[in-house]
């Protein structure tokens, strides 16, 4: 299979970089990546699941118009009745799967239909053989095929399924007294078959794994900053709804630090562009370490701009927490010689604040920021203001 070169390194640290460089011939991912792969697969695979039960319903009812036509009482009667109960095992997992609320039933759920369907033309070719040898057994194959292609199943699951209908058809072809070379026949063939769609099951998934990482990757480019790694004005501008309709019910406060780093034209002028950048990384990995919450975020609004957005938190340990990022880029003591305000790299601070009950626009909250921001600047920057 493919092997990925130096552009992963481009977008390291991330799992899914590392896990298509380890690759993944097994089908398996680290175990956090295949938690979250098997989730997205069943949340992905609901409509296929949907579109597969209704398939195999019209299948399988037209091949009990089959039965009418090849199979002679009383052997037809046996086999309409496994006709009947399989459809109605369909239409009970069918009708749960459609719910949508079980999702974690939804892989055994579709598991018991294809076991449903296979066990049961398993069992309705071996009454059938029973009278006559020459009925169709190669729709056994056609469950198979919607294991391997249909439901959306991991190849180790589909297989597990396919194993089970064939040991299921040997069971009933044993009992209805097929002859022997027959049966071997019989199975070789539908082995193949299984080969076949295992192979292509394998191919299919082995896609579907390389998509998912690539997919994800693409996602966490597209919204983090390259420079720092931190959230980039899109990302922010998408998340902060969002964290906002949660500050909301849970009745929480939400704080927007706006933080502009002193001087850096003057910075870049002495040290030289490629120092400015290790400055500006410098500076993300401060902010990152203060938007440590989970609800946090670290972003690079652009140029020497950075934001902090903290999640329930007042005014007060707003400023607080302003105040040590500020003094944390002090501590850190990056020499800059022509700066007015300080000997080292300092940055300024603007400090807004969201309460719940109140109205939350980002533009809102920002100016008030940003407004803040000016007067940190105004009053001789290496300060916070709010
Ligand atoms: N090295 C580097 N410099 C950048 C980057 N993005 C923007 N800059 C520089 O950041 C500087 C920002 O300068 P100004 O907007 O004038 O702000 P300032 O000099 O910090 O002045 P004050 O904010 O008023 O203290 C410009 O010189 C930009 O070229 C970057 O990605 N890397």
């Amino acid at each position: 299979m493919r092997t990925y070169h130096a552009w992963l390194d481009d977008v390291r640290p991330s799992p899914y970089a590392d896990q298509l460089s380890l690759g993944f011939r097994w089908l398996r991912f680290s175990r956090v990546l295949e938690r979250e792969y098997r989730t997205h697969l069943l949340d992905e695979s609901f409509e296929l699941k949907r579109i597969a039960l209704s398939t195999a319903m019209v299948i399988w009812l037209a091949l009990a118009a089959l039965d009418l036509m090849l199979v002679q009482p009383p052997h037809l009667g046996w086999i309409l009745a496994v006709r009947v109960l399989v459809l109605v095992i369909l239409v009970g997992c069918g009708g749960l799967i459609l719910q949508r609320r079980y999702i974690r039933l939804l892989l055994p759920l579709s598991m018991a239909c294809i076991l449903a369907l296979g066990i049961g033309a398993a069992v309705i070719v071996g009454i059938a053989h029973d009278a006559d040898p020459s009925y169709p057994y190669e729709g056994l194959l056609l469950v198979s095929m919607a294991a391997y292609f249909l439901v959306g199943l991991r190849l180790s699951e589909a297989l597990g399924c396919a194993l089970a209908v064939l040991l299921a058809y040997i069971g009933a072809e044993w009992l209805a007294g097929l002859p022997l070379p027959r049966l071997i026949n019989n199975v070789l063939f539908l082995l193949f078959g299984n080969l076949i769609g295992a192979v292509g099951c394998y191919l299919l998934e082995y896609k579907s794994r390389e998509y998912f990482l690539i997919s994800r990757l693409m996602r966490l480019l597209a919204d983090r900053d390259s420079l720092t790694g931190l959230h980039n004005r899109r990302s922010f501008n998408r998340q902060f709804e969002r964290l906002w309709r949660q500050a909301q019910r849970d009745g929480q406060s939400l704080a927007l630090l706006l933080c502009d780093i002193d001087h850096f034209k003057a910075y870049n002028d002495h040290y030289g562009h490629q120092a400015g950048d290790t400055a500006l990384q410098r500076v993300g990995a401060l902010i990152e370490q203060a938007a440590r919450r989970p609800l946090d975020m670290g972003v690079r609004l652009g140029g020497e701009e950075f934001a902090l957005l903290l999640f329930d938190i007042g005014p007060d340990e707003a400023r607080q927490r302003a105040e040590a990022l500020r003094q944390a880029l002090e501590a850190a003591g990056i020499p800059h010689q022509s700066s007015d305000s300080a000997a080292v790299l300092t940055m300024s601070i603007g400090v807004a604040c969201l309460s719940p009950g109140t109205e939350g626009e980002l533009s809102q909250i920002y100016e008030q920021a940003d407004r803040a921001l000016y007067e940190a600047k105004a009053f001789g920057r290496n300060q916070v203001a709010a």
